[in-house]
């Protein structure tokens, strides 16, 4: 699904991936944790062809597709998805036309029939009952004034619609009441099969207790230092990285 080599990439002139190695197999779905600044949002915003974050070295191939020169749309309608780790704000557009301008984009990249409001609002029912998410929100601007939680659920509202192969969720538990953490996790739950891959990014092992892992991964200074598995998020929890990271040489 998604393989990663030796990855360099530079922001604002900084190198913060640092020989990046990563294999995600269909239906696994791997964690990524890690200090502050190791380059865990950085790593998201590469994969997801971010203006700005430049691959130096390395290779990054998605289905046998090499990704690096695709522009971000068109990495989308290959089926990758980036939960952001701050959802973007956008007034005066309502949620429900971007949801289905989005959609619509894809599918047509695709080659597949764009669908009509009808079709949308149906599909769209099926999924919030999923998500329990308030279809008030619908009916807003994206994101806008909602609170930290909407976001998120926003967020994985969007996965849920859109449906890709591979989904990286960047601290989407952050910020998030128990409740709906649960119905994050419940959602993502949902959505796992043996064709789609997630690529989770959290500080936080409780979301690991409802997302269950495959593998664990600890990226310190722009690549992993240590990999394992549900089991490496809970010695993380009692040690702290310094043990782990010093274990792992
Ligand atoms: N535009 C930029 N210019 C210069 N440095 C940047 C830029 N964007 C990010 N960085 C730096 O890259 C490093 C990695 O940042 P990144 O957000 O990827 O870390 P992270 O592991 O996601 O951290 P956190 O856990 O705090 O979210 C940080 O030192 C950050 O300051």
């Amino acid at each position: 699904m998604l393989e990663i080599i030796d990855l360099h990439a530079t922001v604002g002139g900084k190198e913060i991936l640092k020989g990046f190695s990563l294999t995600l197999q269909p239906g696994q779905v791997h964690a990524i944790m890690g200090p502050n600044g190791a380059g865990k949002s950085t790593l998201g915003y590469v994969l997801s062809g971010r203006e700005g974050y430049e691959i130096t070295g390395g290779s990054v191939r998605f289905e046998g597709t090499d990704i690096a020169e695709l522009a971000p749309e068109e990495r989308a309608a290959l089926g990758l998805f980036l939960a952001f780790q701050y959802p973007v704000e956008i007034p005066g557009v309502n949620n429900t036309y971007f949801l289905r301008t989005a959609l619509n984009a894809q599918r047509k990249a695709r080659g597949e029939p764009e669908l009509d409001s009808m079709a949308f609002l149906k599909l769209v029912r099926q999924k919030l009952s999923v998500l329990h998410l308030k279809d008030e929100l619908l009916h807003r601007a994206v994101n806008s004034g909602f609170s930290g939680g909407e976001k998120k659920r926003n967020e994985i509202f969007q996965l849920a619609l859109l449906e890709p192969k591979l989904a990286i969720l960047d601290e989407t538990d952050s910020g998030l009441d128990i409740d709906a953490l649960k119905a994050v996790a419940d959602g993502v739950n949902h959505m796992r099969s043996p064709e789609r891959s997630f690529l989770v990014i959290t500080h936080y092992q409780r979301l690991l207790d409802y997302i269950k892992p495959d593998v664990v991964h600890v990226m310190s200074e722009g690549r992993i230092v240590a990999s394992g598995g549900p089991e490496l998020a809970l010695q993380l929890e009692r040690e702290g990285y310094a043990a782990v990271r010093a274990g792992a040489r």
